[in-house]
């Protein structure tokens, strides 16, 4: 049996993208040429890989067992490649996926300091909410997720990494703000600015904030956490979000916090596939990730 690297690629990204044509488009290869490659393996190895569904191709039993070991070898090959180009020891690129407050307000900063220290600097940034993120880590698109949502599956490894505190916020002018001992009872028949489905932010909110309300409506649902800001300070709703996202809209008074007797804290977690190749380079990150402090 003699099974090509780019055979393999031409594997892993069909699973990710789950057609041939968009795989043939990401790989620049024509769709025969993409076809061909992934029937060539099939053969080779004996196994279909994909169920087909239309034209769609969702990666079966098999091909589950084959992604992680076809991951490592094109991230070994890529390693290989890259072995006299970069200035420190390290090599290989570092895919880094983050939720929309992380991504935006931490991570930066994390890959600032990993970058002074280590001297390694071919990093992406993906920047999506909490599912999206863990779909990518389990399509092996992504090495590491640092995310604000509380994620469950069996095949992710979950650890705890930094805190967070939510604020509720609302329109500097809201009637809310002249209440004195805010209580949570206050907010009922209030109107919120929500993340979309898939968040942590949202996820907050739903676990957290409204069980402890009778009535409550969304106003506006929004997949950006600077949107959310925005339509607070256009008053058309409040919002329970970051600290950390809001703190210059608070120093511009383009928006209000309301201080409420609730635990707002709420973990930040990191994450990764439990089969998934670790590389020098990717050890070195995860354990970089665990002793870092943002200050
Ligand atoms: O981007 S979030 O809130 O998962």
């Amino acid at each position: 049996m003699n099974i090509a690297l780019k055979q393999l690629k031409v594997f892993v990204t069909v699973a990710q993208e789950k057609t041939i044509t968009a795989a043939a488009e990401k790989l620049f290869l024509s769709k025969p040429a993409v076809s061909m490659a992934l029937s060539e393996l099939e053969k080779q190895l004996d196994h279909k890989l994909f169920d087909r569904n239309n034209n769609r191709l969702i990666i079966n039993e098999q091909g589950k067992r084959l992604l992680p070991l076809a991951d490592e070898l094109l991230a070994r090959s890529n390693a290989i490649e890259n072995l006299f180009d970069q200035a420190g020891p390290l090599t290989g690129k570092l895919k880094v996926g983050s939720s929309d407050t992380v991504g935006n307000q931490v991570t930066p900063f994390l890959l600032r300091d990993f970058r002074l220290e280590s001297l390694h600097r071919n990093q992406t940034l993906f920047i999506s909410n909490t599912a999206q993120i863990c779909h990518k880590l389990m399509e092996f698109e992504l090495d590491i997720g640092l995310v604000e949502g509380k994620v469950q599956h069996s095949d992710l490894v979950v650890q705890p990494w930094l805190c967070d505190q939510m604020v509720i916020a609302c329109h500097p002018q809201h009637p809310l703000t002249k209440i004195k001992n805010l209580q949570l009872s206050d907010l009922e028949n209030s109107e919120w600015v929500l993340r979309e489905i898939g968040s942590g932010t949202r996820e907050f909110f739903l676990n957290r904030i409204s069980p402890r309300l009778d009535k409550w409506t969304t106003s506006f649902e929004l997949n950006t956490t600077e949107a959310i800001i925005n339509c607070v300070s256009a008053d058309l709703g409040i919002t329970c979000i970051s600290q950390r996202a809001i703190t210059h809209a608070v120093e511009e008074q383009r928006v209000a916090i309301l201080t409420l007797p609730l635990d707002m804290n709420r973990q930040y977690w990191l994450l990764y596939h439990q089969e998934k190749y670790q590389s020098p380079l990717l050890k070195l990150f995860l354990e970089f990730c665990q002793q870092w402090q943002f200050d």
